[in-house]
């Protein structure tokens, strides 16, 4: 469980300059007029029933709706919009032809605001408190590794030889072939530290790069390969890892679900697709929506945090702060 943050009503006594706290936030991105507005407003109050310590901002394309707007603000969101970024003039085939837009979630990297974000996609649900992830170290970039086995891979080596990162014993990586794939992310989950120097490079790098078939994800992979570092699957459950590597997968434990799979879309899911008859999908398919048809989720504004008012976990500075002895702190009356 998270810390409980000291709130901001602690005035620091004895200290000459204000104390310029770094913030934490989670992070998501919406484009378009369309339904993924519902998978948001699930993640938001997902992160609310699990009693996360912090908000969740929600980075907007131009073409997102006002009325969109206002029902993430309505549920304790922070809404800020982000100008599209657009890959070199190219002639991929993306995996998915809208996968195009994801390019515009390099924006995130410039909310200086925050010292670290999480970032989430909207087809994303937060089953289990994973606040924790803040206190990894930072210089690192951290996500979940992907599965090459599903046929969105079809295009690649690894998926033509049956090679997969999940299982590296079961189809082993020719040494004809040279060295294997570097660990490979899936960019739907992600901790990462917004920096205005690596958001410029991020963008000047991309200007010289040739778009390939995931997109910003691929981009993401090749830019932070050298310090990227996994963390366990169950930061970030891509649903085809239930059918394609049952043996990696302990379904109990595992605390974030990525509706990643063609037809798990929950607010779109029909069931027809292949493997969503599946009983752990109809089941996660439940969960998702027993979490947003829950109106006691709903952001209440005189019980929730304001939705810009960010709890900062107070008690690292105390502690080195009072080792100096430089302050003792009082609690003053609360500004609510
Ligand atoms: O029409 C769209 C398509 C995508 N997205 C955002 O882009 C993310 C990545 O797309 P998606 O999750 O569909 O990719 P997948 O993980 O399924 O490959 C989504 O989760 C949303 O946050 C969006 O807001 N509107
Ligand atoms: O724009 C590229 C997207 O690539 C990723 O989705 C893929 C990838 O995970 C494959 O491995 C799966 O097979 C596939 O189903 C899934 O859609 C990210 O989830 C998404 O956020 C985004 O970066
Ligand atoms: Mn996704």
């Amino acid at each position: 469980m998270a810390p409980e943050p000291v709130h901001s009503a602690m005035k620091p006594v004895g200290l000459n300059k204000p104390v310029t706290l770094p913030s934490l936030a989670y992070v998501t991105f919406l484009a378009g007029n369309g339904d993924y507005v519902k998978g948001v407003v699930g993640l938001a109050k997902g992160l609310r029933k699990v009693k996360s310590a912090y908000p969740l901002v929600v980075a907007v394309l131009p073409d997102v709706p006002d009325e969109h707007r206002r029902i993430l603000e309505s549920q304790g969101c922070i809404v800020r919009e982000i100008e599209p970024v657009y890959p070199p003039e190219n002639e991929t085939q993306f995996a998915m032809a809208y996968y195009v837009i994801n390019y515009s979630k390099l924006r995130i990297w410039k909310f200086l605001k925050y010292s670290k974000m999480i970032y989430l996609d909207g087809d994303i649900q937060v089953f289990d408190n994973v606040d924790h992830l803040f206190d990894l170290p930072d210089g690192h970039f951290y996500a979940v590794m992907d599965c090459f086995c599903e046929k969105t891979w079809s295009h690649t080596p690894q998926y033509k030889i049956g090679y997969c990162q999940q299982c590296p014993d079961r189809v082993r990586w020719p040494a004809e072939l040279g060295p294997p794939p570097s660990l490979y992310f899936n960019a739907g989950m992600f901790v990462f530290e917004p920096s205005l120097d690596t958001y410029a490079d991020l963008l000047k790098t991309l200007k010289v790069t040739t778009p390939t078939s995931f997109a910003e994800q691929d981009f993401l992979n090749m830019y932070f390969k050298d310090i990227y570092k996994p963390i366990p699957l169950v930061y970030n459950l891509v649903l085809a890892m239930l059918w394609r590597h049952p043996e990696n997968v302990e379904l109990h434990k595992v605390k974030v679900v990525h509706y990643c799979a063609a037809g798990s879309k929950p607010w779109r899911y029909t069931g027809k697709e292949e493997n969503m008859q599946r009983g752990d999908i109809k089941m996660l398919i439940k969960k998702w929506w027993d979490i947003y048809n829950d109106e006691s989720l709903d952001y209440k504004k005189q019980v929730d945090a304001p939705a810009d008012a960010e709890p900062v976990n107070m008690q690292p500075f105390i502690a080195a702060l009072s080792e100096a002895g430089a302050v003792q702190y009082i609690t003053a009356p609360s500004a609510a």
